[in-house]
């Protein structure tokens, strides 16, 4: 059963002060970026959207030391705040157990360093926003908020529920199979999610990654499994995955989406070309559209007098720093979806 979270809390109507008496930040927007590619693009859209949606929280970008100065400043021209983390591999010997382009995506697991936001949104750069979602800061503190993944895609063809047919959408269309136990827990997209940054929560999920298998899904895999115990579903809107919109139609109004996921193979708005499968659907066409038009709006260039000078630091976790150099080389992303 789905753990039962008030709904009140995913309407968002009060207005909020972001910060504590004592200056301490009540939260941020949180990104991550790697490499020298053009996702530099997904993260200037998104702090255009959060502007366009009047967000009262920063974007603070979480950068591999591969993203060059040129993009940088970009982002810093943009409002964001920068901050450098080193890359966190999984153990050389089973990389290739997880799909080679989300290895990187382990790194994000350094966001849990940033104690001085007391709660955090993370977002990917393929994520673009519609409505405020501020509101979200006022989740009750100690669980793991996300939206449930949809396990119909190609993308997932190397898991059980795939070649059972089974997706958590819709549990009654192709039921578990009983003589295989319950069906899965309850699993999480981690393009977008709720957390309380915490370095012992960040010392504990460096020492259970070490401990832990690598899957395809890499660290989404992974912080499913971590936090299975206080993961409470969002609503939907919260982080349209697109596929839903032709897997499971039923379950979503593409008019009523607050965060849109441009996850899909083809879909990436920077990349977009129609060509790809599903991708000349006209509701795909208005979001690709969407994410453009705040992309190309000037009037949401970042205003600011200054750039946010803020200092762009290594979060290195005193287990990382004891810890060998990994002798793997840096696997660049191939072309995404
Ligand atoms: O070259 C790259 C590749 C990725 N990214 C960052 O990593 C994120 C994840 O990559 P994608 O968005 O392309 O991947 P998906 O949305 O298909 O991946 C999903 O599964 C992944 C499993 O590793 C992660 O959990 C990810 O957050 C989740 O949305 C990007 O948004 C971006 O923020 C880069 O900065 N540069
Ligand atoms: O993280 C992955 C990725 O975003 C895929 O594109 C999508 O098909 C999956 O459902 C998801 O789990
Ligand atoms: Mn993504």
């Amino acid at each position: 059963m789905a753990p039962e979270v008030p709904v009140d809390v995913f309407k968002g109507t009060n207005k909020v002060s972001t910060t504590f008496n004592n200056g301490y930040s009540k939260g941020a927007f949180i990104t991550f970026l790697a490499g020298k590619g053009d996702y530099v693009k997904g993260v200037v859209g998104l702090a255009k959207g959060l502007r366009k949606v009047k967000s009262a929280y920063p974007l603070v970008v979480a950068m591999l030391p591969d993203v060059p100065e040129e993009h940088r400043e970009i982002l810093r021209s943009q409002g964001c705040i920068l901050r450098e983390i080193e890359p966190i591999y999984p153990p050389e010997n089973e990389v290739q157990f997880a799909m080679a382009y989300y290895v990187i995506n382990y790194s994000k697991l350094r966001i849990w360093n940033f104690e001085e936001y007391k709660k955090m949104i993370y977002l990917d750069a393929d994520i673009q926003v519609f409505e405020n979602i501020d509101h979200l800061f006022d989740t009750p503190d100690g669980y793991f908020y996300a939206t449930m993944d949809c396990f119909c895609e190609k993308t997932w063809s190397h898991s059980l529920q795939f070649k059972v047919g089974y997706c958590q959408q819709c549990p009654d269309r192709v039921p578990w199979p009983i003589d295989m136990g319950s069906p899965p827990p309850l699993y999480f997209n981690a393009g977008m999610f709720v957390f309380n940054p915490s370095r012992s929560t960040f010392d504990k999920l460096l020492e259970v990654l070490y401990a832990t298998p690598v899957t395809p899904f890499a660290e989404q895999d992974f912080l499913n499994m971590f936090f299975e115990k206080v993961y409470k579903p969002l609503p939907l809107v919260f982080n349209l995955v697109l596929a839903m919109l032709w897997r499971h139609p039923e379950n979503i109004d593409v008019n009523k989406v607050k965060v849109a996921h441009y996850c899909a193979a083809g879909s990436k708005p920077w990349r977009y070309t129609g060509k790809e499968a599903n991708m000349d659907r006209e509701d795909i066409k208005m979001l690709v559209k969407k994410w453009w038009d705040i992309f190309n709006d000037e009037s949401l260039d970042f205003k600011g007098e200054n750039p946010v000078s803020e200092e762009e630091t290594f979060s290195k976790s005193s287990i990382m720093a004891s810890m060998p150099e990994p002798t793997i080389s840096y696997i660049p992303a191939p072309t995404a979806a």
